[in-house]
């Protein structure tokens, strides 16, 4: 292994690092060891690393420290690949990631980031499926996410509790989590690749930790908190990645609308239905993972050459 990755191994003290590193400098060629930029695909996006060429694919199962990921839409495994002409830019993917709810802990989660962080990777992209809790907000919207809103870890469930670790700061601020100067590309991708205006909107993420998906009044709540779609994975992602230093961009998939009914009365629809009149009232509706699967691969396509022209303007601007 190359003494650069053996020390960065010992770093921190995180989980089997030095092995897992190892095992990446055995199977990986030189000109894919050392990523520039990462992607993290979310449900039904795995297609997203189809961009990359000479694709090495490692299976989570050879890496120490790496979790299995058990949900359908995520496959298991990291893909390094070069993306574009010439030499192309070294990337590497996450084909599936791992969610609290599966019953990985928080730093089994956040694993993958840090080893990405240690190959050399400076810029993330980290994508999601997420149900819009702002009504302006249409199923196949790419949400450029600005903010987050994450009750977990305001309660305590947040991946950086823990004793404090030389190199790394004890107080992470998150002001800036989402980078400024990724979000300005996103949005000048979208514009050279001459998206519709209203294929990209900007928005705040909210966090919750499934896997039961929000009932209405837990949709108003945190619609009237301030998020604009609500997931259940990427906050502790991007947590550990701006514990690494590395600069974050995230891009959610409006894959269905939580449902936000005002309160249906039953006792005036019994009464209207007594005096025999007729009341409207909204069609129940419930979101399945299937759907949300299946609004994933319909915009896969558009998510890929998304993430692929902003990969191409993170590297000209900082090469
Ligand atoms: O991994 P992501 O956040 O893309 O997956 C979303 C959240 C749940 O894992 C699942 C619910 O359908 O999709
Ligand atoms: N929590 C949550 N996660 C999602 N992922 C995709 N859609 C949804 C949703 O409606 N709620």
């Amino acid at each position: 292994m190359p003494a650069a990755l053996a020390s960065q191994g010992q770093n921190g003290g995180i989980g089997p690092m030095a092995s897992t590193l190892e095992v990446l400098a055995h199977i990986l060629p030189a000109r894919l060891l050392k990523p520039r930029v990462a992607i993290v695909c979310g449900s039904g996006l795995s297609t997203l690393a189809s961009s990359l060429r000479d694709v090495v694919e490692v299976p989570y199962s050879s890496l120490e420290g790496f979790g299995k990921s058990t949900v359908e839409g995520h496959r298991s495994a990291l893909a390094f690949g070069l993306l574009g002409e010439g030499n192309g830019i070294p990337v590497v993917a996450m084909l599936g990631r791992f969610h609290p709810y599966e019953g990985h802990s928080l730093s089994t989660v956040v694993y993958p980031i840090r080893v990405l962080a240690r190959l050399g990777v400076r810029d993330i992209i980290i994508t999601n499926a997420a149900g819009a809790l702002n009504p302006s907000l249409d199923v196949g919207t790419i949400v450029s996410i600005q903010d987050h809103l994450a009750i977990p870890n305001l309660a305590g469930f947040n991946p950086l509790l823990g004793p404090a670790r030389p190199n790394y700061p004890r107080f992470l601020p998150l002001s800036t989590a989402y980078s400024r100067p990724l979000r300005r590309l996103v949005f000048l991708a979208a514009h050279t690749l001459g998206l519709p205006r209203a294929a990209l909107a900007e928005g705040t993420y909210a966090w919750v930790s499934g896997p039961s998906y929000e009932t209405p009044a837990e949709g108003r709540f945190l619609r009237a908190a301030g998020a604009d779609v609500v997931g259940m994975s990427t906050v502790p992602e991007v947590l550990a990645a701006r514990e690494e230093g590395l600069n974050v961009a995230v891009l959610s998939l409006v894959t269905n609308k939580v449902v936000i009914p005002e309160y249906s009365s039953v006792r005036e629809e019994v009464e209207a239905e007594l005096a025999g009149k007729s009341i409207q009232r909204a069609k129940d509706a419930e979101v399945s993972h299937e759907e949300v699967l299946s609004v994933g691969k319909q915009k896969a396509e558009v998510m890929k050459t998304l993430v692929a022209k902003l990969i191409e303007l993170i590297v000209s601007e900082q090469p």
